[in-house]
């Protein structure tokens, strides 16, 4: 390796990720040269204020507030991109290409929202453009996607791919904290979003959750795809009837192959996708449910290997900085060498499932009058929509009822309407609990 030329590397935004990018790269720098083949120098690294405090002490010669003149230098081979959100970050990452630097980024809500812009940039350059930090974290689970299980047929994905919101419920469900608290705990431990609407609402688990599908269904499945439910409308009563009925809340990403009843030719139906993201209860043996804190994993199920789970931390900066640096030294080899490593896979068209045609249970809590009829005339109201029922628990309550309903598998738009004629029942005072049942055998 003595006497190869160095490697130049631009980093682009010196926040939680970033920072960590940053001393990681110094502090590894004789293992990543080993592994490389040649040095992997910081040519610059893109802030946006050069005064603002920073969580590593960068050489003020290597700060720039241009970080499209940084991308667009002779000398920068690589990129890595950790500003996020979707301008200018994409005009650097196509700047980038175009220079010939190939790409390293986290940003999930780019690639999920315009993807294919940056693939075709990435082919058309001849160069690479690796993301494994933008879907859970430290936890190795595209380059899995692409590469291992390249030659199986993945049939469903279903993770906890928002350490926030996690963190959230895990909260709520252990110590019946509240919902600010807990949320403010997490943006301090360097988990949430710079804007934690995004994880709240599902934003954030939603880009994953179609990155995820792409990569699993080898389809082009975009942030719009996505069905995307978050954790605000959960209440500690939606906690306490989970545990009531031996389950746990958790905001989960679920992307699976479906038959869509369509046929092309005459032939069999080419399998479409569903992709979800909300949240559910799941039961408390599911190995999901023992996956505390910020922690992710992801569960995958294929036809030839069977189950397999992924697990460890999905945020955080050094985590999120060991899945950036994995990638930077496949890339920088890459490029060293000449060659690139897997690109975008999307040759097969797949048709993305509304969410009213795809199949749940449901957990339902009914406040009710107690009295003679009110049991049947709940059932019935399920059956009209041709729903049928699993399981129901009766809690009397002096003149009130407490019924919780969990059906079978039916189709949303089905258990959607059967909630909203409830609502509508004289005998019915209040439906407390609505949610989807995830994680069992039916
Ligand atoms: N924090 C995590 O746990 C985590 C995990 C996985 C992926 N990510 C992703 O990593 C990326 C970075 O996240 P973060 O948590 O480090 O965010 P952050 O807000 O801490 O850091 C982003 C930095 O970019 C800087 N910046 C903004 N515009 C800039 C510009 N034009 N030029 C140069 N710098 C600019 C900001 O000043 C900020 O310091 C995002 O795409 C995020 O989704 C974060
Ligand atoms: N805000 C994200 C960071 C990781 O992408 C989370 O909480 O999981
Ligand atoms: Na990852």
């Amino acid at each position: 390796m003595e006497g190869q030329k160095p490697l130049k590397v631009a980093v682009l935004g010196c926040g939680v990720v970033g920072s960590q990018v940053v001393r990681l790269l110094d502090e590894q720098a004789g293992d990543i040269a080993a592994r490389v083949g040649a040095p992997v120098e910081i040519a610059g690294v893109a802030v946006r204020r050069l005064d603002a405090p920073r969580d590593v002490d960068v050489p003020s010669d290597l700060l720039t507030t241009d970080a499209l003149g940084l991308v667009s230098r002779d000398d920068v081979d690589l990129v890595v991109e950790v500003i996020g959100g979707i301008e200018p970050a994409r005009s650097l990452i196509l700047a980038a290409l175009e220079n010939g630097a190939s790409v390293v980024t986290a940003n999930k809500a780019l690639l999920a929202e315009d993807g294919p812009t940056l693939y075709e940039a990435a082919e058309k350059a001849g160069r690479d453009l690796y993301f494994e930090a933008a879907v859970a974290g430290a936890i190795p689970i595209l380059r899995p996607l692409r590469e291992s299980l390249a030659g199986d047929k993945v049939t469903r994905v279903l993770g906890i791919v928002n350490g926030t919101t996690n963190y959230i419920l895990d909260k709520m469900d252990t110590q019946g904290a509240g919902f600010e608290e807990a949320l403010e705990e997490a943006q301090a431990l360097g988990y949430a979003e710079a804007d934690p609407t995004a994880d709240v609402e599902g934003f954030d688990a939603a880009a994953k959750a179609a990155i995820l599908a792409s990569l699993a269904f080898h389809s082009r499945v975009t942030a719009a795809d996505v069905h995307r439910e978050g954790i605000s409308d959960v209440t500690s009563g939606d906690v306490r009837s989970a545990t009531d009925m031996g389950s746990v809340v958790k905001l989960l990403a679920i992307a699976e192959l479906v038959s869509t009843g369509s046929t092309t030719g005459g032939g069999p139906a080419e399998p479409g996708v569903s992709v979800r993201v909300h949240p559910a209860m799941i039961p408390r043996t599911h190995p999901l449910a023992s996956v505390r804190e910020a922690f992710n994993a992801v569960f995958v199920e294929s036809e030839a290997a069977g189950q397999l789970m992924f697990y460890g931390p999905g945020a955080g900066g050094a985590p999120t900085a060991s899945a950036v640096l994995g990638d930077l030294v496949t890339v920088a080899r890459n490029h060293r060498q000449g060659t690139r490593g897997v690109g975008e896979s999307a040759y097969a068209d797949r048709a993305v499932l509304p969410m009213g045609e795809t199949r749940t249970r449901y957990h339902v809590a009914i406040d009710v009058d107690d009295r003679a009829g009110v049991l049947a005339a709940v059932a019935t109201a399920f059956a009209t929509h041709g729903v049928s029922i699993q399981t129901v628990r009766q809690e009397g309550r002096g003149d009130d009822a407490q019924l919780v309903v969990v059906s079978h598998e039916a189709t949303d738009a089905q258990l959607s309407a059967t909630v909203a004629e409830l609502r509508d029942m004289d005998i019915v005072h209040d439906v407390t609990s609505v949610m989807r049942v995830e994680g069992t055998d039916e």
